[in-house]
């Protein structure tokens, strides 16, 4: 796993998703070598980063084209850019172009959830994974309902990761923002 700290960041785009939350990211998403991945809102990287090591394939989508730069530097500084293609667009229009899709991740949608998983849903083979990270309660609730609507069976998680400084006199906490990962698979 790669340290939060680690990553590039810029201040025009949300930080990477935290590590601990990756590492349950990846564990449920059960990414096999020769799985082809689409990250959704891309953002600063960190779950791209992450598949690059353990897919055969990652799509990475954005629409600020900041935070396709940001990835772009991260792949580059993990030397992680060689199974990667980057694509600035909305969610909508780039997923139009992609077939054959194991695992689907939206870790960003702005309005447009829905639709993403509709499209996402029409795209992905069977016994592929969506994975939906969303910290906004409306958000949660649109995302399970859709799932539902989809006729998918999904997951609920919701992850509140405190982590521990070490420091000469003791361990002092820090909370992480609470966050809901959804995960749903389609019928094989
Ligand atoms: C919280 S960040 C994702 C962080 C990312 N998972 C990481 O680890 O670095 C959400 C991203 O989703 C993008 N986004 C929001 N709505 C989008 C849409 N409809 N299409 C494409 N990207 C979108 C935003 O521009 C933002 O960069």
């Amino acid at each position: 796993m790669i340290d939060d700290l680690d990553f590039i960041s810029t201040c025009d785009v949300p930080g990477p998703t935290k590590e601990n939350i990756r590492a349950i990211i990846l564990y449920k998403s059960e990414v096999t070598s020769d799985e082809t991945v689409v990250d959704i809102g891309c953002g600063t990287g960190g779950i791209t980063c992450e598949f690059a090591q353990r897919a055969k394939k990652v799509i990475s989508i954005d629409k600020n084209p900041e935070a396709i730069n940001i990835t772009k530097k991260n792949l580059n500084k993990f030397n992680l850019e060689n199974n990667v293609d980057l694509i600035c667009n909305d969610g909508i229009n780039a997923l139009k172009n992609i077939e054959d899709i194991d695992i689907g991740v939206v870790g960003g949608s702005g309005r447009e959830l829905e639709k993403i998983l509709e499209l996402l849903d029409s795209k992905l083979k069977p016994n592929g994974r969506i994975i939906i990270t969303a910290i906004l309660v409306d958000t949660k609730v649109e995302a399970v309902n859709k799932l539902k609507d989809l006729g998918y069976n999904p997951k609920f998680v919701e992850v509140n990761i405190s982590k521990g400084r070490i420091l000469d006199r003791g361990i002092m906490m820090t909370s992480e923002n609470p966050i809901a990962i959804i995960t749903a698979k389609k019928r094989g």
